[in-house]
């Protein structure tokens, strides 16, 4: 996307006092990529209350536009979709801008690749990096064809086939992203797709499609290896959707609540779909006091209100197979490591690596550069808490794109001595525009 000013925009946060209050964090960024895409893919009007209104999912917007799709917002935040019908998009006439969206990118190359079009994917510099093959090995097998920049990287052009092949897949990667895509294939493709997942990650794309009416079916096995079916050349009905708050923005408010001392807030609607909730899990383990009330179901998806009150916190080592449930969520549990009591061990975290920035990497320099110890290990990072003692501080922290970096750093910033430098905070619009105001609303920055 092109929205971005063209100069960093850099910001400090410095010690917070007690943090108090009731806010809600925008809408799920998954769920809005996946409202929009199908919605544009039904007969009909569909409507989406709720929608993030960030640069990642207005990039999806963009491209379904580009593909035929009529998407309107109306003065009161709801957002209005005509679908073309599954087998409808139309090619784009010019390349899709994907901004700095890995889901938007991946999700849209399944629609495409049974689709009898042709479509360019462009990417801001740190998607630009991120691999691809993980989708274009997959979608090659279905028909689609691709030219792309060197190692699998955007810029990249593909031509879908019609009629596509039906893929029987077993994941190599825990990867929401690649799960979709190839479910996203097999709407427009005759027969049977069958996705076998041998770790789950987020449900998603299932529970959507079936809410809109495709047939779709999850076997699960006894060692939890999850066997989804999709019959194909489906035919979507419109659907009305209230898209629940994200846990990965919550997060944020989540452990800055817990660290700063005296503080209790109330984060409103937040979605706790299992799939998601690892960070939740991760944190009570440490001690710190979560309290879940009004739970309830919003639009198929399990929802509730989170008490968050001040903890103390000590260190973990979390069980590698809970990655996929708080996959985002590691850069901000990493501040809540350095300010725990005792070591903290991550592991199986190749993933990270392939994110936004190597989030291993960019976590380890920054937590250094504020006073932490920290050893960088090849699938993980071992962290020295401070036992609640305030972080040195410092900066200004290279967020390299990311926009949980940047967010991560500024909850650091609260419990810090020194304050902590962002050397540009203007990625947080791709996933969480109200970012700072909350934090405001909050009391923890003027
Ligand atoms: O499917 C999705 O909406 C997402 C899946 C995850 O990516 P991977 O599938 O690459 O793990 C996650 O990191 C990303 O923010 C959103
Ligand atoms: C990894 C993320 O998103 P994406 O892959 O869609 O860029 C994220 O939001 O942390």
């Amino acid at each position: 996307m092109t929205s971005h000013n063209d100069q960093p925009s850099p910001m400090t946060f410095t010690t917070a006092p007690a943090l108090s209050g009731s806010v809600a964090v925008p809408g799920d960024k998954s769920i809005s990529h996946r409202s929009l895409m199908l919605s544009a893919l039904a007969v009909g009007e569909s409507r989406v209350e709720g929608l993030l209104e960030g640069e990642d999912v207005l990039a999806t917007a963009a491209a379904m536009r580009a593909m035929g799709a009529d998407i309107q917002r109306d003065e009161d935040g709801i957002w209005h979709i005509h679908g073309v019908g599954v087998g409808g998009l139309l090619q784009p006439q010019e390349a899709l801008d994907m901004g700095n969206s890995g889901t938007s990118t991946r999700l849209l190359m399944g629609l495409v690749a049974s689709h009898g079009i042709t479509a360019t994917f462009v990417g801001d510099a740190s998607l630009s990096k991120r691999p691809m093959a993980r989708v274009t090995e997959p979608l090659s097998r279905v028909g689609a064809r691709f030219t792309t920049s060197p190692g699998d990287r955007l810029p990249l052009t593909m031509t879908g086939a019609c009629p596509a092949v039906p893929l029987d897949y077993v994941l190599p990667v825990a990867s929401a992203q690649v799960k979709s895509a190839i479910l996203l294939a097999g709407l427009n493709t005759p027969g049977i797709t069958r996705v076998v997942e041998p770790i789950p990650t987020r449900d998603h794309s299932e529970r959507m499609l079936k809410g809109f009416g495709a047939d779709l079916d999850v076997e699960v096995q006894a060692d939890g290896t999850r066997i989804i079916t999709l019959k194909g050349e489906a035919e979507l009905k419109p659907q009305n959707i209230v898209v629940p708050g994200d846990p990965s923005s919550a997060a944020f408010p989540m452990v800055a609540a817990l660290l700063v001392p005296g503080s209790q807030v109330t984060i409103a609607n937040v979605g706790l779909n299992a799939t998601r909730a690892g960070l939740i899990d991760l944190l009570r383990e440490m001690g710190g006091s979560i309290e879940i009330i009004n739970a309830r179901e919003v639009g198929g998806e399990p929802v509730g209100d989170l008490v968050v009150t001040a903890s103390a916190l000590n260190g973990v080592e979390p069980d590698p197979a809970r990655a996929p449930s708080m996959i985002d969520e590691y850069p901000v549990a990493f501040v809540a490591a350095a300010f725990a009591h005792g070591r903290s061990i991550f592991r199986g975290l190749d993933e990270l690596r392939v994110k936004e920035s190597d989030r291993i990497a960019t976590m380890a320099t920054g937590l250094r550069a504020i006073g932490v110890t920290v050893e960088e290990l090849e699938d993980g990072i071992i962290i020295e808490g401070s036992g609640g003692q305030p972080l040195a501080g410092g900066g200004p922290i290279a967020t390299k794109l990311d926009h949980r970096i940047a967010m991560s750093f500024a909850v650091a910033g609260l419990v810090s001595r020194d304050g902590v430098t962002i050397d540009d905070m203007r990625p947080v619009a791709t996933s969480f525009p109200t970012f700072t105001t909350l934090l405001q609303t909050l009391g923890a920055i003027a």
